[in-house]
């Protein structure tokens, strides 16, 4: 179980044609499992991370999270499930420069209209669990790239997702951080049983992973185990 998408297509307005962003896409994510996305720019990585997400529903397919096609949900039921099942941590961390690391996290569970005091203490130990027990308080211009990068994991973590989708999340890092990033990625995944989808254009990290895919022109043109 984890995330699929079933013969999707994604088509965007192209002067008098349209553009194919995903060309009957087939992919599979499976709990446990970090699976990568590769692709050159404007392949359709992006658009595929977006219908995975449950942010832009394909023209045709199917989209099924953990067994259920979601392909007749309501926009309120896809935001529920944005909410309660999905984890998304962007190419920028995106942190609020105001909110300490503990807070970041507190405000995606008030979104939930939850109570923050019951949520205090697992945030802080989800942050301790991603190393980052010694900067609770901090805010983002008192971190590094790379513990900014972990608190947006977290912060992508609290709600226990079924999937975490991850873009790009090394774009800002040396390669020693990245490697760390994406190791912890694969800890995560194989840890929580969560399917962590990343985007990435770092080749170099791709021993990581558990399964990796290809975009090119909107479509997968290969599914290869990274460890080959
Ligand atoms: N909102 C949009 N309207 C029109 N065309 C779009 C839109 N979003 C993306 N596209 C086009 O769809 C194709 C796929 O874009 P997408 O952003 O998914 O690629 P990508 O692989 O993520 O690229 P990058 O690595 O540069 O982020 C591109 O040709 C892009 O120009």
């Amino acid at each position: 179980m984890g995330i699929a998408l079933r013969n999707v297509v994604l088509t965007y307005p192209d002067g008098d044609a349209r553009l194919r962003a995903l060309d009957d896409v087939d992919f599979t994510a499976e709990r446990g499992r970090l699976t990568a996305v590769t692709g050159p720019s404007g392949s359709g990585k992006s658009s595929l991370l977006a219908v995975a997400g449950l942010l832009t529903t394909p023209d045709s397919g199917q989209v099924v999270l953990d067994g259920s096609d979601l392909t007749g949900a309501t926009r309120a039921q896809r935001t529920a499930l944005r909410r309660e099942r999905l984890g998304f941590v962007f190419q920028q961390s995106n942190l609020l420069p105001s909110l300490t690391a503990t807070e970041q996290l507190l405000a995606v569970t008030h979104l939930r209209g939850e109570r923050v005091r019951a949520h205090r203490d697992r945030a802080r130990a989800l942050l301790t669990e991603l190393g980052l027990g010694t900067h609770l308080d901090k805010r983002p211009h008192q971190l590094s790239g790379g513990q900014r990068q972990r608190v947006a994991i977290a912060r992508g973590l609290v709600n226990d997702p079924a999937v975490l989708l991850v873009d790009e999340p090394t774009s800002a890092l040396d390669e020693d951080r990245s490697r760390q990033v994406i190791a912890l990625l694969a800890d995560l995944a194989h840890d929580r049983d969560v399917a962590v989808v990343m985007v990435t254009h770092d080749l170099g990290q791709l021993d990581l992973v558990d399964d990796c895919h290809r975009m090119h022109s909107g479509r997968l043109t290969s599914g290869f185990p990274a460890r080959l």
